[in-house]
């Protein structure tokens, strides 16, 4: 044997019985997370327990990512640990989570990205059907999508907390990369016709107009569809990312095609509970206040001379013409802590109306 595979065999013995290891320990972390399912069953034995703790969850991953000691990245390890917790929860029960489909889009991406893989996604074909089923309680959670650094707010997804009971439980970040993808068996022929989602088609503009300009472009509901459209119609291709290309075998022609390199997309969890503070938190607030000057002005000075980070300010039409304006803002803190509570009360006192929608972890992966 020459030196180079004894070394090989030795390091491949190494690794086997790491793994051996690795398994027992994820084994009785498995074991522990059950137990803890056991004491909060038997402390509430009337109710009908949920073991899913997004505060506590956020906390485990910040802390891997803190003492991670390398080599793999910080945010590699955590993902690795996202998947460990997912599967430990899971023993007790798989979490269903509603998402705005259909299968194969960024949507589902942030889903599992939030909740790993063990559990159960079920895709629905609008923003309010996700809404409708988490309300109702058919799903745990649901995962829509909220604003993108390109072509900004999605105003579906504000505009159904003004009259959903909904709270905001969680938020999730992701890169989103576009391809020009055609299907294999249709390599090599002109494309005549482009098809993806509106949001798609914004953020590739200026590449498809320097690479494929006059070439039809067909919106379409979502870019899962605008690949299943691809793999079946020859000639044409679809503007999509990873998990559609894969999910209908399509090939790449051009890779990460988006105009704006740090194409990021937020999502929001939303569920039916308030979530305790995790330590880094952020809250969302539906305001509504009068017609009249310094409104905004009024609004804003308690968060400032508090000293208060406002992360987001969006102004909405109101939908029913009794509110003048209505003001989504983000701010950094739970609405528990002692600041946020002075600032929540100084505005309650100036608006017309104050919904409270939620304080969550600030995504963590
Ligand atoms: C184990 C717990 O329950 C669940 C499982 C967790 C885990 O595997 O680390 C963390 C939070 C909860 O979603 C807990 O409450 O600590």
């Amino acid at each position: 044997m020459s030196d180079e595979q004894t070394r090989l065999g030795e390091l491949r013995e190494e690794i086997d019985s790491l793994d051996q290891r690795i398994m027992e320990l994820i084994s009785a972390r498995a074991r522990c997370a059950q137990e803890v399912a056991h004491v909060k069953t038997d402390a509430h034995p009337e109710e009908d327990v949920f073991f899913y703790r997004p505060e506590r969850e956020a906390q485990v991953l910040r802390r891997i990512k803190e003492v991670n000691p390398g080599p793999l990245p910080d945010e590699e390890m955590a993902r690795l640990f996202r998947e460990i917790m997912s599967a430990c929860l899971a023993l007790e029960k798989p979490m269903h989570i509603a998402f705005l489909g259909p299968v194969g889009t960024f949507t589902q991406a942030a889903a599992l990205k939030h909740f790993g893989h063990s559990v159960v996604s079920v895709p629905l074909p609008a923003i309010d059907a996700v809404f409708r089923e988490v309300e109702s309680g058919a799903a745990n959670y649901g995962v829509v999508p909220v604003e993108n650094s390109t072509e900004g707010i999605i105003n579906h997804t504000l505009d159904m907390f003004i009259t959903s009971p909904l709270k905001i439980c969680g938020e999730v970040q992701l890169r989103i990369h576009h391809h020009l993808l055609v299907s294999p068996e249709f390599q090599g022929q002109e494309i005549t016709r482009i098809y993806s989602h509106q949001q798609s088609f914004a953020q590739c503009r200026q590449w498809l107009d320097a690479h494929h300009y006059g070439v039809e472009r067909v919106t379409v509901s979502s870019n899962a569809e605008a690949a299943r459209r691809a793999s079946v119609e020859p000639g044409t291709a679809a503007v999509a990312g990873d998990m559609a290309a894969g999910l209908y075998g399509l090939d790449t022609l051009a890779g990460n095609i988006e105009d704006w390199p740090d194409n990021t997309t937020r999502f929001l969890i939303i569920g039916r509970e308030d979530i305790p503070a995790s330590g880094q938190d952020k809250t969302s607030i539906l305001v509504s206040m009068k017609n009249e000057p310094g409104a905004l002005y009024q609004l804003l000075e308690p968060f400032h001379r508090q000293g208060v980070d406002l992360t987001r300010v969006e102004t909405r039409p109101s939908p029913s013409g009794t509110w003048a304006y209505v003001f989504y803002i983000d701010f950094e803190g739970h609405m528990d802590d002692e600041i946020a509570g002075k600032v929540l009360a100084e505005v309650e006192h100036d608006a017309v109306e104050l919904k409270r929608l939620g304080s969550y972890p600030i995504g963590v992966l």
